[in-house]
């Protein structure tokens, strides 16, 4: 099989040789032709590339004496026949590998799991199904035993590994869960939830590459540690074309640089939040109390309030968004105020006596006295031309903008923030649309209509009554809001997004009116170029006793424009990310649990199609905003129309930190059930108790001594380097409660200068000092948790924040606790 990779592998370097060297000239459209192959060519050697460590893991003997082998990618036999040589791990016929027991032997005589390392093959391990049945084996459950605790005992690396050679059976069923609908994968610490969302990542762009490669597969994370700790799994897969995001980074334009304090994210994160913005949207589409002025030739009209009602209804009625309605609002007002010129002018006191000269004129002529006599002075084209000049005139832009500003999402929250006036007014407004949206929303239910539209606008609305509700955020919320400009935080991004959607994007209609314009132009283009190859056609050949095919028959001018198209050379995942208004083909969500209702407004509009796949555990929610239940979560969005797999076993901790851990989950919720371990450590979690004012530099001592126990490790391996540094001898965390993080890291630096600190730390560190959030979705060989009742106190996650930690461990883990903190 290495040989036919190697066939394989020197044929695409050869193909992608050839293309790189061409020619780099052409047009545009062979050059953006010749840039496509290329990356074409390059995935597929990247791809060959990906395979070659543990190439063919697996070797199924069937009972009817097929013979087949399982492997990270499919190879045909090219000696003619093009049998399957090696089976994708993903293809049908894989999947008995990863399901059949002695239970259910789905035709599997043997399975064997072959681990290799470089291209030697190192061990096997055989499941014999019939026999297992015979001994009354193949009661643990687990597929593959050998090979699995192999890969759970093997020291980490501060990297997440793939284990398309070991998945087990419930983690392969969601795994190949069918594209559609949303999937909910709910499982506890360390039962492969991560593994689960990148390998059907893996398995949905191999199963359905057509259909997802054009739209790309989001896969979002809970921060940027998190994202750098998996990426590396899918190229791994041979998968180049996921794009990894956190929601913070799903705004085009815009990094989110600020941090918010944990309560004002939470409101942030509110889903009655879209009714605010929206109030703050309608409320910027003002009328004065009683009139406006404005300055046009020195002169001063006013712009009273009946006329600005009617232009904001003018604008409101041409279009739902109010960057589109702006159009039929401003040429409302002008249309008044030209008006009000046109007719100021008419009345000019002198215009009696100018009349009456040029009347004279006119007679002295012999002509007839013309328009003018019945008191028409000024004209349709006089008065185009002042509703020309009123448009560039400041006054009347100032008034337009105060009356009914254009507004980018960034003004409109910038200025909502920073002025309590405008955040009050959107709370009242936002009241009042959503009774109105609400009283709407009824009689059309009433009629039998269906709305999708409004629904998600007035989804969070019950408490509001036909009468007067109780406010929206009070006034110490409001109070919690506000700021000065200036950058913004990833609770904002969801705002953005919102706002965009609320506003209309100018840009993005703007462009897709130029594409739409470019494409009629290449269309006619295109027509005439047919006409002419009509025109042409040889008067000789036209027997009409012959059915002659031309140029014409074969092809519309639509299809000829398209040729012309040019094709955009930037990969999906550029495109996407440069795109708001792009949709994913699908979008897996990890530690969904994490995100907000306004953060799930923003995914939901990428993925309209709703096939997504949301993975996560409700009993680890550590941010203030995220969810306590799946159903309550998801109901805005597709009401109960969502599926669940559950994971049950956990591959990380061993047996004796999960008792510990269970006793944090009780107090979570004594209904929950504790994932089962599927190995012990042969040693409990140990609790060292320091005197209080101690505590900091007892961390240090102690985190020094496991990253010295850890580096003997290393040694022994022969895998170590110098210094703190990458080995495969095994990982250490120092989790800390927020407040004393910066304390610790200081006192651990001194000690261990190589160690990864900070806010966003290097996990290749041989030991890193992170604070209990941020350790989410992490594993470490040895963990040491401090001051965990500290971690526990802290609201309102503060329990959960514990069970994260504590469950971070694959081998060992020591608890650090000051005696105060003890009583
Ligand atoms: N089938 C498997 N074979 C080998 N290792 C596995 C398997 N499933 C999970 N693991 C390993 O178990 C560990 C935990 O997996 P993962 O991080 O995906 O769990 P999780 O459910 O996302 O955990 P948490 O919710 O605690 O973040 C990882 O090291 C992973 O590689």
């Amino acid at each position: 099989m290495y040989d036919r990779l190697d066939t394989l592998r020197a044929r695409a370097a050869g193909q992608l040789a050839g293309v790189l060297s061409s020619d780099r000239g052409g047009t545009q459209q062979a050059r953006t032709e010749r840039d496509n192959l290329a990356t074409a060519g390059a995935g597929r050697v990247a791809q060959l590339d990906a395979a070659e460590e543990g190439l063919c893991f697996g070797r199924l003997d069937l009972t009817e004496g097929e013979r087949r082998y399982i492997g990270r990618i499919g190879i045909l036999d090219d000696d003619g026949d093009f049998e399957p040589l090696l089976v994708d791990w993903r293809a049908p016929a894989a999947r008995p590998f990863y399901v059949a027991t002695s239970a259910a032997p789905q035709g599997v005589r043997r399975r064997r799991s072959i681990r290799t390392r470089f291209r030697t093959v190192v061990g096997l391990d055989d499941d014999v199904l019939d026999l297992d049945v015979a001994a009354g084996d193949g009661a643990s459950g687990l597929v593959g035993e050998g090979a699995l605790l192999a890969a759970l005992t093997a020291g980490r690396t501060g990297r997440m590994r793939d284990v398309v050679e070991t998945i087990q059976a419930e983690q392969d069923t969601a795994i190949r869960s069918e594209l559609r609908g949303v999937l909910v994968v709910q499982g506890g610490p360390g039962t492969g939830k991560t593994a689960v969302a990148l390998h059907r990542a893996a398995y949905l762009l191999y199963t359905y590459r057509e259909r997802l490669v054009k739209r790309g597969v989001l896969i979002v994370g809970p921060n940027p540690t998190f994202l750098r700790y998996v990426s590396h799994v899918l190229p791994a897969l041979g998968e180049t074309s996921a794009v990894l995001s956190t929601v913070g980074e799903l705004f085009p334009g815009v990094r989110a640089s600020r941090t918010d304090a944990p309560e004002v994210a939470e409101i942030k994160g509110r889903a009655v939040l879209a009714d605010v913005i929206a109030g703050a949207v309608r409320a910027r589409q003002r009328v004065p109390e009683d009139a406006l002025e404005v300055v046009y030739e020195g002169v001063k009209y006013r712009l009273e309030r009946a006329t600005c009602v009617a232009a904001r209804e003018a604008g409101r009625g041409a279009h739902r968004l109010p960057n589109f309605g702006r159009k039929a609002f401003a040429e409302h007002i002008i249309d008044a105020l030209a008006g009000q010129v046109v007719d100021r002018l008419n009345d000019d006191p002198h215009r009696q006596e100018t009349l009456a000269l040029v009347n004279l004129i006119a007679a002295e002529l012999g002509e007839e006295p013309g328009d003018m006599a019945d008191g028409v002075f000024l004209g349709v084209e006089d008065r185009n031309r002042i509703a020309e000049a009123l448009v560039e005139e400041p006054s009347v832009q100032e008034a337009l903008d105060w009356l009914w500003p254009q507004l980018t999402p960034q003004r409109l929250l910038a200025e909502l923030f920073a002025t309590p006036e405008l955040l009050r007014e959107a709370v009242q407004e936002a009241g009042e649309g959503a009774r109105g949206a609400e009283a709407v929303q009824g009689a059309e239910n009433a009629e039998g209509t269906e709305n999708t539209e409004n629904t998600e606008n007035t989804e969070n609305t019950e408490n509001t009554e036909n009468t007067e509700g109780p406010a929206l955020l009070t006034d110490a919320e409001l109070d919690l809001l506000l700021r000065t400009p200036g950058g913004w935080s990833a609770a904002d991004i969801p705002l953005l997004d919102e706002a965009a959607e609320l506003l209309g994007d100018v840009d993005t209609a703007e462009a897709a009116r130029r594409a739409e314009a470019a494409r009629r132009a290449r269309i006619a283009y295109a027509q005439g170029a047919l006409e002419v190859a009509e025109g042409s056609r040889s008067i000789d050949l036209e027997d009409p006793r012959e059915e002659i095919v031309t140029a014409v028959d074969l092809v519309s001018a639509e299809m000829l424009a398209e040729r012309f198209e040019e094709v955009d050379a930037r990969s999906v995942a550029e495109r996407a990310m440069a795109d708001r208004t792009w949709t994913f083909g699908h979008v897996i969500v990890d530690e969904a649990q994490e995100l907000s209702p306004m953060a799930w407004r923003l995914l939901m509009r990428r993925c309209p199609a709703r096939s997504m796949t949301l993975v996560g555990d409700v009993a680890q929610t550590g941010d203030p905003a995220g969810a306590r239940s799946w159903g309550e979560m998801l109901a805005p969005h597709v009401e109960d129309r969502w599926r669940l797999a559950e994971l049950t076993v956990n591959y990380r901790t061993p047996a004796e930190i999960m008792a510990l851990a269970a006793e944090v989950l009780r107090r979570i919720d004594p209904a929950l059930t504790p994932p089962r371990s599927v190995r012990s450590a042969g040693e409990e979690p140990r609790t060292v108790t320091v005197p209080a004012g101690e505590l900091v530099e007892r961390d240090a001592e102690l985190a020094a001594a496991e990253d010295a126990a850890l580096a003997a490790g290393d040694a022994a391996d022969g895998t170590g380097t110098d210094g703190g540094g990458a080995g495969a001898g095994g990982r250490l965390a120092v989790l800390v409660p927020a407040v004393l993080a910066a304390d610790v890291a200081e006192a651990v630096r001194a000690r261990l200068p190589e160690a990864g600190l900070g806010a966003d730390p290097d996990l290749e560190r041989r030991t890193v000092v992170l604070p209990v959030r941020q350790a989410k979705g992490l594993e470490f060989d040895t963990v040491l948790v401090v001051e965990p009742d500290a971690v526990a106190a802290a609201v309102p996650h503060g329990e959960n924040d514990l069970y994260v930690a504590l469950t971070r461990a694959t081998r060992r883990l020591v608890i650090v606790e000051s005696a105060d903190s003890e009583d």
